[in-house]
């Protein structure tokens, strides 16, 4: 029982630290509407279940490195509120890591999109 109540516990905290990003980072809304926007083309499209599964990927590791993201910031405001040198590489590593991966989520996209497009138009 107590096992359960501190598993209980870790998904509470979790659940906060997905609420904080949700309503902090602006990035986060504008990775969720675009997320919503893909989500409705594939079931325009009737995407195959491995296609599903490639974009379901792609959207989780999107939001995954936005919120690790913003914990890398939050810590560095918190060790040093001013300006310096490692800071800056800091956030801006992470920020770069971000990304690198909408970029590549911008070109699965396509690659997964494009044929069904073009289905469509001829
Ligand atoms: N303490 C600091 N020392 C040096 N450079 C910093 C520092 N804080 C921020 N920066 C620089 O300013 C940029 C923006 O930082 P900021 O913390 O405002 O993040 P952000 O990208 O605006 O994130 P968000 O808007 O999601 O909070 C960083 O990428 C970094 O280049």
């Amino acid at each position: 029982m107590k096992e359960w109540k501190r598993l209980l516990k870790r998904f509470s905290f979790a659940w906060e630290g997905i609420v904080f990003t949700f309503k902090n980072e602006k990035n986060m809304k504008i990775h969720c509407v675009a997320a919503l926007f893909v989500c409705m083309a594939a079931w325009m499209f009737d995407l195959s279940k491995t296609e599903w599964l490639l974009i379901l990927i792609t959207i989780g590791v999107v939001f995954s490195l936005e919120m690790v993201n913003t914990a890398i910031e939050r810590v560095v405001d918190l060790i040093t509120p001013e300006f310096h040198p490692l800071a800056k590489i800091a956030k801006d590593v992470a920020a770069g890591a971000v990304f690198v991966f909408a970029i590549i989520s911008v070109i699965i996209g396509a690659i997964i999109f494009f044929p069904h497009f073009i289905a469509l138009v001829s």
